[in-house]
């Protein structure tokens, strides 16, 4: 087993990319804690995915919690130590991706992306990075990112700054923590099948593009960003820090 008693926490873990990473950590052994916002929808989204999470024998807890408040870092950092009794490796997954045009963007929704994205993250990464110092014996922090912090989207531009932003993250706290053997690294999906993009994927000329964008023939499923994060979280990425993972089924590279 990769993560054999590591103590885990996912942000956005109730579903989609997110719940796929928690339970693979978990069948790898590690005691796993996921969020997500505060309403009784994902309140009994989490609690079924920490139900799941605790069937493979490991620990599960769950939080309730906005990735916008600045305070929420905190507040994660502490379920974990109260419920595992410290943090090892901590993944910022939450993300919202509502898709508008640009000239009428609603101030609203691009500080709401902003903040839940981009701020959110800052803040609990740099929550989870304190806890790991103190505890010193260094750590793993991931972060999900896009193949948007490469490329831009016409209905993102609210959503590509926040993605390349968590990337930039990343990088600087590669350099920032690596004196405390904490490595920070980003993955960056392609495009994954799961509630963020149910409407936009309901067109079918759409989901024809982007399926025909992609080499391997195939959207992906939130599965495929499991093992790439169990590999990043685990110890046989123990040089790795700094770095970013395209798991975008060859999209990016695709230009003709
Ligand atoms: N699905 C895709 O094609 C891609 C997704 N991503 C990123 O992957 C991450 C996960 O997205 P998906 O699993 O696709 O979407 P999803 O909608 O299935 O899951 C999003 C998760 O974030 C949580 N969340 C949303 N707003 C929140 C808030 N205000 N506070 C706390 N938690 C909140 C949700 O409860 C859920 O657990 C996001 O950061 C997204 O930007 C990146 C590239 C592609
Ligand atoms: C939500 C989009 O479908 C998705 O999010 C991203 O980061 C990529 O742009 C994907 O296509």
């Amino acid at each position: 087993m990769l993560l054999q008693n590591k103590r885990v926490f996912v942000t956005g873990g109730s579903k989609g990319i997110g719940r796929a990473i928690a339970l693979k950590c978990a069948e790898q052994g590690a005691h796993v804690a996921i969020s997500a916002e505060d309403t009784p929808e994902s309140r009994e989204a989490l609690a079924a995915t920490a139900d799941e999470i605790a069937a493979f024998g490991v620990q599960s807890a769950w939080i309730a919690a906005s990735a916008q408040d600045p305070a929420t870092g905190e507040r994660l950092v502490e379920t974990a130590v109260t419920a595992f009794g410290g943090l090892d490796v901590f993944i910022n997954n939450a993300g919202i991706c509502p898709f508008h045009s640009f000239l009428d963007m609603p101030r609203d929704t691009y500080l709401k992306t902003v903040d839940v994205n981009l701020n959110g993250a800052f803040f609990a990464v740099q929550a989870a990075a304190n806890r790991m110092k103190d505890q010193g014996s260094g750590g793993s922090i991931i972060a999900v990112s896009s193949i948007s912090a490469l490329v831009g989207g016409g209905m993102q531009t609210h959503y590509t700054p926040t993605k390349a932003g968590v990337l930039s993250l990343m990088q600087s706290c590669a350099i920032a923590l690596g004196p405390y053997g904490i490595r920070c690294n980003a993955l960056l999906p392609g495009t994954i099948e799961t509630d963020i993009n149910r409407d936009d994927l309901a067109d079918p000329d759409k989901r024809a593009y982007m399926e025909g964008r992609t080499p391997l023939g195939r959207l992906g499923a939130p599965d495929d960003l499991a093992g790439p994060a169990v590999f990043l979280a685990s110890d046989m990425a123990a040089y790795v820090t700094g770095a970013s993972l395209l798991v975008d089924g060859g999209m990016f590279v695709n230009l003709q």
